[in-house]
């Protein structure tokens, strides 16, 4: 489904991703992590088209959507959520997902399919369906729902979630892995998620790809990560650590 070959970004003479290659199929959940400023979030960016590639290519479906604007991207089925969510705070909770329903799928979406969408996508992440509910009413964790739901109410067949759990405690973090996973089988969505916390996202992840200083060190089954002596020595250090135990970075 995606296939990202050689994929390269410079900032002036600063290479924050170099020569990155993977592949996706379809209804995987691939985890992306490393330390931070490692390239995650670059790597992230070119493939949803925030930053043009400056090497290498993207291909989804079979065909190439380096340099697409994030317009675009989005129209061809890749869906995004945000580190930091940033909801229209003078719309209520629905009108904000009915936006991202009706804005970011291709073709004439009508005012009905969208608030159809909109609800499912609600529904999904456990957030209230109701008109009324305002935007002010949510915490970090409503707000990252409300993240997920804009982002699946575009209707992505890949969806790219980056540090949903950022700022959550445990409980929420564990409600929010087991959430991904369920909208992965319930919507047959394919899922590139990067995330810190390690403990939960090697759980549901299908395999993991782990960037340090721009390059991909490590690809493998979540179980084969915490093993690994490069990434034990690189992103761990060099202290005996279980992955289940690991400080978020
Ligand atoms: N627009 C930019 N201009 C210059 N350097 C940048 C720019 N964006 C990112 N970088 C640098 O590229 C490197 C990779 O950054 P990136 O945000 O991709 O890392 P990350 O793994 O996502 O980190 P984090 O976990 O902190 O979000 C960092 O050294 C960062 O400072």
């Amino acid at each position: 489904m995606l296939k990202v070959t050689d994929l390269t970004k410079r900032f002036g003479g600063f290479t924050a991703v170099n020569r990155v290659s993977f592949s996706l199929e379809k209804g995987e959940i691939l985890g992306l992590i490393g330390p931070n400023g490692s390239g995650k979030s670059t790597t992230f960016n070119m493939i949803a088209g925030m930053l043009r590639p400056t090497s290498g290519s993207i291909e989804f479906d079979g065909r190439e959507i380096g340099g697409l604007p994030p317009i675009e991207i989005c129209h061809r089925g890749i869906g995004r959520t945000f580190q930091i969510p940033r909801p229209f705070r003078n719309l209520t909770i629905l009108e904000n997902v009915v936006t991202a329903a009706f804005f970011g799928q291709s073709g004439h979406v009508s005012r009905s399919k969208a608030h159809a969408q909109a609800e499912e996508a609600l529904a999904l992440v456990g957030l209230p369906t109701d008109p009324r509910a305002e935007v002010a009413s949510l915490g970090a964790a409503g707000l990252k729902k409300l993240e997920l739901a804009r982002a699946i109410a575009t209707q992505p067949r890949l969806l790219l979630a980056d540090e949903s759990l950022g700022g959550l405690d445990e409980t929420e973090m564990n409600q929010a892995a087991d959430m991904l996973d369920h909208i992965r089988r319930e919507k047959d969505i394919t899922i590139i998620w990067v995330e810190h916390i390690m403990g939960v996202l090697m759980r549901v992840v299908d395999r993991a790809i782990v960037l340090d200083h721009g390059e991909k060190i490590f690809e493998g089954l979540p179980r084969e990560v915490a093993k690994d002596p490069k990434v034990i020595e690189i992103y761990l250090g060099t202290e005996k650590i279980s992955f289940d135990e690991a400080p978020a970075t």
